[in-house]
């Protein structure tokens, strides 16, 4: 890692041209996202003068970012009995409860409130699923599969729900923990190019490769 001081940015060299006097190939970067910790980047060719080369200051950098991810999420709580969510491990996904107690019968759809809104922040999004007890317990079973919790679902009366259809007559509990979440990167942004051919062999799907 370099610091440029024309760009007064940080960089990395990339290589060196054989020119007298030497030049540097340096890849800047111009943009840090802190919350998707994306880097967006440009090459430019610099003299060694534009720049200054800083070992130490590059370690204590790296033993920053060495630090784990870390994201903060403003929480609203729709009823103040809720046991607050705790802080997690990494990785780890976050039960969530079903807001009132709820008598259902046999094939009834309905969705269950969470309790919650949150702002997930820029560049994140969330995905409810049920816990893998959930069936076992209740007898329902989620009916989109997996819940898609945008970040713009951030308002004040943007409560989460849990859409789900009975298999059985039951009964959740006020605070019963219904299902999970996670946060996930959003995917990029994508710009679709029509070909003729994709120039790649068919590999085959759905049950090409055998059982065995
Ligand atoms: O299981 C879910 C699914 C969605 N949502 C919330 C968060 C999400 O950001 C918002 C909108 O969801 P989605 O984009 O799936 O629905 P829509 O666009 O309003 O309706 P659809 O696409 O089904 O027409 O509803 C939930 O709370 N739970």
């Amino acid at each position: 890692m370099v610091w440029i001081k024309s760009e007064r940015k940080k960089g990395v060299v990339k290589g060196r041209t054989r020119s007298i006097p030497v030049k540097y190939l340096v890849e800047v970067i111009v943009n840090f996202n802190k919350d998707t910790q994306e880097r967006t980047t440009r090459l430019l060719t610099l003299d060694s003068n534009d720049i200054d080369f800083y070992i130490e200051k590059n370690n204590k950098h790296q033993a920053k970012q060495r630090k784990p991810l870390e994201l903060e999420i403003k929480i609203k709580y729709f009823d103040e009995n809720y046991p607050p969510l705790e802080d997690i491990a990494v990785g780890d996904l976050i039960d969530l409860r079903s807001r009132e107690r709820i008598e259902y019968k046999k094939g009834d759809s309905f969705i269950i409130p969470l309790g919650v809104a949150m702002h997930i922040p820029n560049g994140w999004r969330a995905d409810v699923s049920p816990r893998s007890s959930t069936f076992k317990k209740w007898g329902i079973i989620q009916t989109n599969s997996t819940g898609k919790i945008d970040n713009s679902f951030s308002g004040d009366e943007d409560e989460w729900g849990l859409p789900v259809y009975a298999l059985n007559d039951g009964v959740i509990e006020k605070f019963d923990r219904v299902c999970q979440f996670e946060v996930i990167k959003k995917q990029p942004k994508i710009k679709f190019n029509t070909v003729k051919s994709l120039n790649n062999p068919s590999r085959g799907g759905f049950g090409s490769t055998g059982t065995k």
